[in-house]
């Protein structure tokens, strides 16, 4: 990690610097079965426009096993030609696939960590806090990043919570602090946006992802430039959340507002 003169942090994976120019993008990997997410690894790592894959171990159809799982990861590392990966459980209860018991979901993540060849891990920061805190130690132990995260599909969170909760990220070691909100209306999105701005002006020693889902939200997306967010995600095939983009568009329209606001 290198930081600036206010403390800002730039996260450096497998050299690719986050949280400095624009924003990065990540697409995530959502394959029912070890083909189909070995293929979609390799469609990722064929494409310029993506420079960071996210594996949803949560959308697979087989059992979560740690053995299967550890061998899914090193074939999905293998076909990204060097672009780093997160590796993402996301439960139920935050919009994702996962019924595992925290103990278990715990369980596998100490074992890939252990023996799986991963950049970063999605925590949600909402589980058990001593269980988070072991994680994020084992996770740093082994050099990999933490990305905390929270996610609310049904509301956006006041503007001072959004603040309070990323605060709290940033408190309890992670190295990205992301969070992710439905609007409801318009002005929910633009609360996501400024809160993200506030937190990336006057709190942030760590990259920000944050996002406004579905249709509504996904202006929010695209405006890390203005905002501070450091990454972005964005589909190659299905997208993983309501309101992701086809990366290869979103990649034009970032390079568009940067050269916009760059000269
Ligand atoms: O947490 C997130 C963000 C996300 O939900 C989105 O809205 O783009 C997509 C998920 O795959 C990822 O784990």
């Amino acid at each position: 990690m290198q930081a600036d003169s206010r403390g800002r942090q730039v996260l450096t994976l497998k050299g690719l610097d986050i949280g400095a120019g624009v924003p990065r993008i990540i697409a995530s990997i959502t394959g029912k079965g070890l083909t189909e997410a070995v293929d979609q690894a390799q469609a990722i790592a064929q494409t310029h426009a993506v420079d960071i894959a996210e594996l949803r171990v949560d959308c697979l159809r087989e059992p979560i096993e740690p053995m299967h799982v550890i061998d899914l990861v090193r074939r999905v590392a293998a076909r990204l030609a060097g672009k780093p990966l997160i590796v993402t459980l996301r439960s139920e209860g935050e919009g994702g696939e996962c019924t595992l018991a925290d103990a278990d979901y715990f369980a596998l993540y100490a074992a890939l960590l252990q023996d799986a060849p991963l950049d970063a891990l999605d925590v949600e920061m909402m589980k058990p806090q001593a269980q988070v805190m072991d994680i994020i130690a084992k996770a740093h132990a082994r050099g990999v990043a933490v990305v905390l995260s929270n996610h609310d599909f049904t509301a956006t969170p006041a503007h001072e919570v959004i603040i309070q909760r990323l605060r709290r990220q940033q408190a309890m070691g992670a190295d990205v602090l992301k969070l992710a909100a439905m609007p409801t209306c318009a002005k929910d999105v633009l609360t996501l946006m400024a809160a993200t701005q506030e937190m990336h002006a006057l709190y942030a020693e760590r990259p920000l992802l944050t996002m406004s889902m579905g249709p509504l939200g996904v202006t929010s997306r695209l405006a890390g430039q203005l905002t501070g967010g450091a990454l972005t995600y964005a589909s190659v095939g299905a997208p993983s959340a309501p309101g992701q983009l086809d990366a290869e568009a979103v990649r034009q329209v970032l390079g568009i507002i940067d050269r916009g606001a760059n000269g």
